[in-house]
């Protein structure tokens, strides 16, 4: 009591004006809780004249935290309620402690809190927030903000009733998806469909926030709808057939050799972006099944993935409504366009506005053709080779001949029910030396031919086996064999030398008929009668 007697009179020796000039409330505290000074503003706020001296600080707010203060000796920064008024004000507690670490008294400052609220809004947005929020608050979003230790601290009318309705089991799902958005910081988009009812389908998207680095909480918002009888059973539908459409996972693509790894690696890469990419390779070298694994491995997954031949799509007079078609069917998920022969530059300038204007659809582009640039409209030319993988052809990957063909005939095993244990290593190391056009595709055919052929009988496919098989045929200048037939050997020369002259013109029909001495239409005959560049089936 002396001792906030002697700062006192000390403190306020000439310097009385300035106290009470100060822009917040000051009030001494004695050991014994008893005021014993306040300035003007603290009187004024508090509604008090000097008469309150030596009165306790009991009279002025209800569970002052002057007994914790004296305690502890720490200061205590909270919001007090003022008896008489029933105001709010922030106060700060301060221990006034002599050299020797005695409790001496305490200092208060007190603010009004609207003083408080008019400098925090000035030296901030927080009035923008607040308007924000209330706006958010009054639409018809349906959210709710969760803070870093998991408590709600806003929500919309309705959000938990919206949910429940759909399914009692969802706040669980919903709690974890703030969870992992907040772990992972990355937004997470999830949809759930109640299979018993069919009759809704919600989504949630759950976005972490950030503040300077830091993780403040996460905002979820809820998206949900009841959908009618015939939406319920399209929805149905579809969720059928793309469970029933063959997907390929990554592992499906079967090879060690360095050219396979790394088309691997990037297509892990590309999956994650969203910009059109080139698939390149010979004919059957996995190219399809790459993109479908691309496909597979992207956000987009359980969306449609569509297959689209440029031939088709270069005949067409009404290429709009074709696109526009194509963009409805696949909306949200991949388009693998497959450029089996050269179009037209104005189709071309249409179809690089549909990438570049089609956020809703990833583009996979895909071809076997040379894509010589000065046969393509620049941009278009540019936006294709952006960013590619090339596949390599059977023949720069011979180590994974054994690979594959375990595979290979493994599936077949399944599918035909056969049980052919091995193909005899001589017959590898033959197929090794061979010029597999096809690729894979063709490696497939020829194993799947034997296996129906001769899998109920053989346990080894050997060298016996051959007699008949694609691959003899396709490799006559390797094995000229005594079984085939002079016409055989006649057309399989005529469709590899066809083949060679269009791929020595960039696949431009025109000059490769001009180059073969023939017309443009006896060619389209042998193309046809070869089925040679027809695109994928
Ligand atoms: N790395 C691989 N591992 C296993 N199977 C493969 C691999 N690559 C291709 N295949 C198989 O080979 C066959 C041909 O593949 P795909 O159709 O993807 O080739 P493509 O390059 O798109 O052919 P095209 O150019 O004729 O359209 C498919 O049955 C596919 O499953």
């Amino acid at each position: 009591m002396q001792g906030v007697m002697k700062i006192t009179a000390n403190l306020l020796d000439g310097y009385d004006h300035l106290f009470h000039n100060l822009p917040v409330g000051v009030l001494l505290i004695d050991k014994n809780d008893k005021i014993n000074y306040l300035n003007k503003v603290a009187q004024d706020m508090l509604d008090v004249d000097g008469n309150i001296l030596n009165t306790s600080m009991d009279v002025l707010f209800d569970h002052a935290s002057t007994t914790e203060v004296k305690q502890l000796h720490h200061h205590k920064e909270t919001h007090d309620t003022i008896k008489k008024s029933g105001k709010q004000v922030i106060t700060r507690y301060s221990p006034c402690l002599s050299d020797q670490g005695e409790l001496l008294g305490i200092v208060v400052l007190v603010e009004s809190l609207t003083t408080f609220h008019e400098r925090v809004s000035y030296l901030t947005n927080i009035d923008l927030v607040q308007g924000v929020l209330q706006e958010l608050l009054n639409s018809h979003a349906k959210f709710r903000v969760v803070l870093v230790d998991y408590s709600e601290w806003l929500i919309s009318d309705y959000w938990w009733d919206e949910l429940r309705n759909i399914s009692p089991y969802v706040d669980e799902w919903v709690h974890k998806l703030a969870k992992n958005a907040m772990e992972s910081r990355r937004e997470i988009k999830d949809s759930f469909q109640d299979n018993n009812i069919m009759s809704h389908h919600m989504e949630i998207i759950s976005k972490p926030i950030q503040r300077n680095g830091k993780l403040i909480g996460c905002v979820q918002f809820l998206n949900a709808d009841k959908l009618n009888e015939g939406e319920q059973e399209l929805q149905f539908a579809k969720k059928m057939i793309r469970k029933l459409e063959k997907t390929y996972q990554i592992d499906d693509i079967i090879g060690e050799s360095p050219a396979i790894n790394i088309a691997r690696e990037q297509a892990k890469l590309y999956a994650k972006m969203e910009t059109p990419i080139l698939i390149r390779g010979e004919k059957g070298t996995g190219k399809y099944m790459l993109a479908r694994v691309i496909h597979a491995l992207s956000d987009r997954c359980s969306h449609p993935f569509l297959r689209c031949n440029f031939s088709e799509l270069a005949g067409l007079n009404n290429l709009d409504m074709e696109l526009e078609y194509l963009l409805r069917s696949g909306r949200n998920g991949t388009i693998y366009f497959y450029i089996n022969e050269m179009i037209a530059k104005d189709k071309q300038k249409r179809l690089l506005e549909f990438v570049n204007n089609s956020s809703e659809i990833r583009v996979v582009f895909g071809s076997s053709m040379a894509l010589t640039s000065k046969y393509w409209y620049d941009p278009f030319h540019e936006m294709i080779q952006r960013y590619q993988i090339t596949l390599p052809a059977l023949k720069e990957r011979q180590d994974d001949m054994y690979l594959l063909v375990d595979t290979i005939l493994a599936k077949y095993n399944r599918q035909y029910h056969t049980n052919i244990s091995k193909v005899d290593s001589e017959v590898i190391e033959y197929w090794k030396s061979c010029t597999w056009h096809g690729n894979i595709g063709q490696l497939e055919k020829t194993l799947e031919n034997i296996v129906l052929q001769s899998g109920m009988f053989i346990n080894v496919i050997s060298q016996k086996q051959l007699i008949n098989d694609d691959v003899k045929e396709n490799n006559y200048q390797h094995t000229a064999s005594s079984n085939m037939t002079l016409q055989t050997a006649i057309d399989q020369f005529e469709k590899d030398y066809i083949m060679l002259a269009l791929e020595q013109n960039d696949y431009n029909k025109t000059k490769t008929a001009k180059s073969l001495g023939v017309s443009v239409r006896s060619l389209y005959y042998k193309v046809d009668k070869y089925k040679i560049d027809r695109g994928a089936p």
